[in-house]
């Protein structure tokens, strides 16, 4: 019998639809339901069974935790049904990557799970969304594709959904990883070159079944002439984990290192990453964590932290643990 794949649709350009086949850029998300986008490509019926939920329709900006905990626990109960061999997650690109992380850390299977989005609506002269969708649904369905933690789909390529980000807005070449893709699939078929060695799925030591709050996480950019309204208001509102994207090798300015400190000494966990693209903040480089019991972010660009630290404060507050955590996934 044929794979059977869910495709559980959340929004997003992948879901647009433009005034014109022009507007390639100009258009409204998160617009066009998942009957109607599977009905679009009759092709997946030589890949797999498919059937489509629609669980929001919204552009992946106005994300929210309850939204991420709505979806993960739906992917979570799909991945356990026997009758379901894959699922793939139409989705925004602009925090595609937010969600691909998380469902990796929180997910426990081995099946594959897709999450794929579009840089062009589907009205829009060579619009991306229709193969990025094929090879979505065709990797789900693939036995190969299994314990790889959640992947995306996108460009022809397969990356980690841990590794990814969103690196450009106009081209359909937007997402990236400095550690490469995982693979290619052509036509319906996956070339494989690499796999995770992050722990994620069904490695990983959170479980979506048992989270039923995310604690609050926000983050801070750092730059020159850099004030501290930021940070202090943050503190006063009560957040538990505080994310500064700092300059260089995560470098943080003199007087915001007094903030954070403060912060931390009422309770409030600081992660120390960086704001550039690519390469990985050391700990006790450019600041003295292990004196300030600071956490670094690893490679995990501020927006990932923020993913990280909330998972990892359902389990445990404890800074030496968090820097285990940020580590390992
Ligand atoms: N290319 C896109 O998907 C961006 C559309 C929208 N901002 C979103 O993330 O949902």
């Amino acid at each position: 019998a044929q794979p059977h794949v869910v495709v559980l649709a959340t929004g997003g350009t992948i879901a647009g639809a433009g005034a014109s086949a022009a507007n390639s850029a100009t258009y409204a998300a998160a617009k066009v339901p998942v009957d109607k986008l599977l009905a679009g490509l009759p092709e997946l019926s030589s890949v797999a069974k498919v059937s489509g939920e629609q669980v929001f329709q919204i552009a992946s900006e106005s994300f929210t935790n309850e939204h991420l905990l709505k979806l993960g626990q739906r992917v979570s109960a799909l991945s356990k049904q026997p009758d379901v061999d894959g699922i793939v997650i139409t989705h925004g690109t602009d925090t595609l990557e937010e969600t691909a992380y998380f469902l990796s850390l929180v997910v426990h299977t081995t099946k594959p799970i897709v999450v794929v989005g579009s840089m062009r609506p589907g009205t829009a002269l060579s619009a991306d969304g229709a193969l990025n969708l094929y090879d979505a649904v065709s990797v789900a369905a693939s036995k190969d594709a299994a314990g790889k933690g959640v992947l995306v789909t996108m460009n022809d390529e397969i990356q980690s959904g841990r590794d990814v980000s969103k690196t450009i807005n106009i081209k359909t070449e937007a997402f990236k990883s400095q550690w490469g893709p995982l693979g290619m699939v052509v036509e319906g078929k996956n070339y494989w070159f690499r796999a995770p060695v992050k722990r994620h799925t069904m490695n990983s030591e959170f479980n979506i079944d048992d989270i039923k709050a995310l604690p609050a996480v926000d983050i801070v950019y750092g730059y020159s002439n850099m004030n501290t309204t930021g940070i202090e208001a943050y503190g006063k509102a009560g957040v538990k984990a505080l994310v500064h994207a700092g300059t260089g090798n995560g470098s943080v300015a003199a007087q915001a290192v007094d903030s954070l400190k403060a912060l931390r000494a009422q309770g409030v966990q600081i992660v120390r990453s960086a704001r550039v693209p690519d390469g990985f903040v050391l700990r006790n480089a450019e600041q003295p964590d292990d004196k300030y019991d600071w956490v670094v972010a690893h490679d995990l660009r501020p927006q990932k932290a923020r993913i990280l630290a909330m998972v990892a404060l359902t389990k445990t507050n404890d800074s030496k643990e968090l820097q285990r955590i940020f580590w390992e996934y």
